[in-house]
């Protein structure tokens, strides 16, 4: 049967990136996007804003909600310290074995968790599964329409604390209207959107960074 646009990506990373080398990897998803296949990876130019955030905020935990091919995990990992750890849930199996593939290849399988499973099934187990006391940094970018949900199982959970910076991926396109609407009106957070294009695109997008005030 014919491969999947995930299997063609992973092949591209298996025969054209370096083993073991993260920007490689990073830099043959973006090639082989422009080039051969467009895939909604978050990509290179929302991708530096992703890595200019993560090292701002150099988190212990980090909570990614929609793994992909692993492309946005790869970027956040590579930029943590040791001892730090990455959780990226995924809900789609296919999905997850080609992230599962990718993150090793770019070396990064000791920094990163992947977790196959429904954020909305995961994110209550986080504290029993990972000993997690709160999440430093959390990268929104699975349904667009359970960005908002979603937080609020984080605040619910006691997952969040003074100062967590939560980051969301397509506030424009394909755009998440209610979760703007709620974290720039909330007296819980302090939001700022970083204007932007949609992945290999001229489309407008953005991402929003939100830090939660308690
Ligand atoms: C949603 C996807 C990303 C992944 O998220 C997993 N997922 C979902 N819900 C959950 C959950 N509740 N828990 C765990 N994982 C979960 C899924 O299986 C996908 O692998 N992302 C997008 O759909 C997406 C789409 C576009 C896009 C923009 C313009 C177009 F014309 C067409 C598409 C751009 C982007 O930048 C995206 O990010
Ligand atoms: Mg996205």
């Amino acid at each position: 049967t014919r491969s999947t646009r995930p299997q063609r990506l992973l092949k591209a990373v298996q025969e054209k990136a370096m083993k073991g080398d993260p920007q490689s990897v990073i830099s043959t998803i973006d090639y082989f996007c422009r080039h051969s296949e467009w895939a909604m990876n978050v990509g290179d130019e929302k991708g530096s804003i992703l890595d200019s955030v993560v090292c701002e905020v150099s988190p212990t935990t980090a909570l990614e909600l929609g793994t992909y091919c692993g492309y946005s995990t790869v970027r956040i990992a590579r930029l943590l310290p040791p001892g730090t750890q990455l959780i990226t849930l995924e809900f789609n199996p296919a999905f997850a074995a080609v992230a599962r593939q990718v993150i090793e290849y770019a070396g990064l399988h000791n920094k990163v968790c992947l977790v196959e499973g429904a954020s909305g099934d995961m994110i209550p187990k986080m504290r029993e599964m990972f000993g997690i006391k709160t999440f430093d940094f959390v990268f929104l970018d699975h349904w667009k329409d359970r960005y908002l949900p979603d937080i609020k199982l984080l605040e619910g959970c006691q997952l969040l604390r003074k100062g967590s910076i939560l980051l969301a991926d397509n506030v424009i396109c394909p755009g998440t209207p209610e979760y703007l609407e709620y974290v720039r009106n909330s007296p819980h957070y302090k939001s700022m959107y970083y204007k932007s294009h949609l992945e290999y695109t001229k489309v407008e997008d953005g991402l929003e960074k939100s830090v939660f005030l308690g």
